[in-house]
């Protein structure tokens, strides 16, 4: 079975209708030439961890929760940790940027990788961005598809 992968954010109703915008549809609408994705929004950190207990499938979701305190990958070595979480028979991966004010300790705690896209602070639109897009540059990695060229 296909693997499935949901990109989540915890984002504010007010922020809602400008998070990711154009760019975010973009690059989800690539993912999907690849790999079954989609995108879940939630209102608090409660809310997704909510949605993440109910949502296990046969087998738990693999939680990567986006911190900038958590692992820095090349993008080669990123498309290999998708690749192999994918050979390993991994249903469903959740990808989740955090709220306004950062994660909370048990959230980071239940989290199976803390994923940093540099030790920056970045606004969650752009770091929701960044992660669609680097997604998708991971998926044509793994298909040998010339949209990475190396650095
Ligand atoms: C505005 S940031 C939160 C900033 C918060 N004050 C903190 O220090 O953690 C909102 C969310 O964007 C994501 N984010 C921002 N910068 C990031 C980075 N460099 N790497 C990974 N995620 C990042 C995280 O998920 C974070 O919870």
């Amino acid at each position: 079975m296909n693997m499935k992968t949901t990109l989540a954010a915890v984002l504010s109703r007010r922020s809602l209708p400008e998070a990711g915008g154009r760019w975010f549809d973009d690059y989800l609408n690539r993912i999907v030439r690849y790999t079954p994705c989609d995108s879940q929004t939630f209102e608090s950190e409660k809310a997704l961890i909510g949605w993440l207990e109910q949502h296990q499938g046969r087998t738990r979701a693999y939680r990567i929760l986006l911190d900038s305190r958590g692992q820095e990958f090349s993008s080669e070595e990123f498309a290999g940790r998708i690749g192999r979480l994918r050979d390993e028979g991994t249903q469903r991966l959740v990808f989740a940027i955090g709220p306004a004010d950062g994660w909370s300790p048990e959230a980071r705690q239940r989290a199976d990788l803390l994923l940093s896209l540099g030790r920056m602070t970045l606004p969650h639109q752009l770091a929701r961005v960044v992660l669609a897009e680097q997604v998708y540059r991971a998926f044509t990695i793994l298909a040998g598809h010339p949209y990475h060229s190396g650095h």
